[in-house]
C-alpha cells in the first residue's frame, strides 16, 4: 500500500516530487510552453524545456519561478497542478498531506497561493518549509542537535547560505545571485569579447562543460556556436576555462560575500562547531567546478559536497514526512 504524504520541491530550475515509501518520482525542469493567443498550456517539464529558444512566435516557453520567486503565478500554479497528476495517474494518492519547499523570498501573499494551489491539486494537508532548513536535513546534517551546522544551498534562482541549531535558522541570507545569473554572466562575456550571440542552453553547456571558479583548477575547452553579431551569419569559437573563471569571477564574488556575513553574524559557540563539522554545499550550483575549493580557501573552514547535491531538498522532505506528526506542531 502506497502512503499518502508527498515532498515537492518546487524550485526556480527544477521541481522533484518525492512520495514517501517510494523516493524521488519526479524530477523535472521548472518550465511551461504555452500558446501566446490561448493562453492554453502546451507541454510542461522536459518537452517544455527542449523547447527553450526555439519556438515559433505564437508558442512561448515559461519558467515561472525566477530569481527565487515567483514571476507568473497562473502559470506556477498549471505547472504545480499537472506534476501532482502526472505521479498520481493511478489515483493511489487520495488526498495526500503535502510539504513544499519553495523559494525563501515569497510574500505572504505567495505562500497562501501555493498552498491554494496544492490544496486544487488534491492534497489535504499542506506544510510550507524553508529551503536551506530542508537541504540541511536532505543532506545528512544533524541540526536538531544543539551545535552549528552551516549550508549554503546554491539553486538556479537563490543562494541560501544558514547556520542552523536545534532544529531552526540562527542565522541566514538569500541572495539573487545562482545558476541562472552564472548563465547570463557567461552569455555576456562571450557577447562582449567575441561580438556572437549564444542562448541560455548554450550557455549553461559552457557552465558545465568547461566552467571553473577556482583560477587555474580546470584546464578544458569547448566549441560553441551562435549568430555573429556583425555579420549575422553562425559561427563557432573555442572557449577555455579561464576565460569562464574570468566571467564569473564577480558573481561568484557575492557568493563568498554572502557566506562570510552569515559566519560574522554567528555566535561564537556554534563557530566553534563549524569549524568542527564544515559547511555543506547543496543545489546544483554546488556541483559549479572549484567551488568547494574557493568556499574553503575563503572561509577557513573545511567544505563538503553534499552527496546528490540536486536532490537534498527533495531527500529532506522526505525525511521530514517521516516526522510529519512530530512536526506538525513546529512548521507552518
Ligand atoms: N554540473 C553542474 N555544474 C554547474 N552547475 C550545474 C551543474 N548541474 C546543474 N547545475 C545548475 O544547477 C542549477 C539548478 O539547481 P537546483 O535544481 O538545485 O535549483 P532549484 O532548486 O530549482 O533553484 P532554487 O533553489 O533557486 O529555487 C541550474 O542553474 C543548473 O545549471
Amino acid at each position: 500500500m502506497f502512503s499518502r504524504d508527498i515532498g515537492i520541491d518546487l524550485g526556480t530550475a527544477n521541481v522533484l516530487i518525492h512520495v514517501k515509501g517510494k523516493g524521488i518520482v519526479l524530477d523535472e525542469p521548472s518550465v511551461v510552453a504555452m500558446d501566446r493567443n490561448t493562453g492554453k498550456v502546451l507541454e510542461v517539464g522536459e518537452e517544455a524545456r527542449r523547447m527553450v529558444g526555439r519556438t515559433p512566435g505564437n508558442i512561448e516557453a515559461i519558467r515561472p519561478l525566477k530569481d527565487g520567486v515567483i514571476a507568473d503565478f497562473d502559470v506556477t500554479e498549471a505547472m504545480l497542478k499537472y506534476f501532482i497528476n502526472k505521479i498520481n495517474v493511478k489515483g493511489f494518492m487520495s488526498k495526500p498531506r503535502m510539504l513544499i519547499c519553495c523559494p525563501t523570498n515569497i510574500t505572504k501573499v505567495e505562500q497562501k497561493a501555493i498552498k491554494e494551489a496544492a490544496e486544487k491539486s488534491g492534497g489535504k494537508k499542506i506544510y510550507l518549509e524553508e529551503e536551506p532548513k530542508v537541504a540541511a536535513i536532505g543532506a545528512g546534517m544533524e541540526i536538531f542537535q544543539p551545535s552549528g551546522n552551516m549550508v549554503v544551498d546554491i539553486g538556479g534562482g537563490t543562494t541560501d547560505v544558514a547556520v542552523l541549531s536545534m532544529g531552526d535558522i540562527v542565522t541566514a541570507e538569500s541572495i539573487k545571485m545562482a545558476g541562472d545569473k552564472f548563465d547570463e554572466e557567461i552569455l555576456q562575456y562571450v557577447k562582449r569579447k567575441y561580438k556572437l550571440l549564444i542562448g541560455e542552453r548554450t550557455a549553461e553547456d559552457i557552465k558545465i562543460n568547461v566552467a571553473t571558479v577556482f583560477p587555474g583548477a580546470r584546464k578544458e575547452e569547448i566549441d560553441i556556436r551562435g549568430r555573429d553579431m556583425v555579420s549575422g551569419l553562425p559561427r563557432t569559437i573555442t572557449i577555455h576555462s579561464d576565460e569562464v573563471e574570468e566571467a564569473l569571477r564577480e558573481p561568484i564574488s557575492l557568493i563568498v560575500q554572502s557566506a562570510k556575513s552569515v559566519l560574522e553574524k554567528t555566535p561564537p559557540e556554534l563557530s566553534a562547531d563549524i569549524i568542527d563539522r564544515g559547511v555543506i554545499l547543496t543545489g546544483g550550483g554546488a556541483l559549479l567546478h572549484g567551488v568547494d575549493q574557493l568556499l574553503a580557501e575563503e572561509l577557513k573552514v573545511p567544505v563538503l559536497l553534499a552527496e546528490e547535491p540536486m536532490n537534498c531538498v527533495a531527500k529532506g522532505t522526505g525525511l521530514m514526512l517521516d516526522n510529519i506528526d512530530k512536526l506538525e506542531r513546529s512548521i507552518v
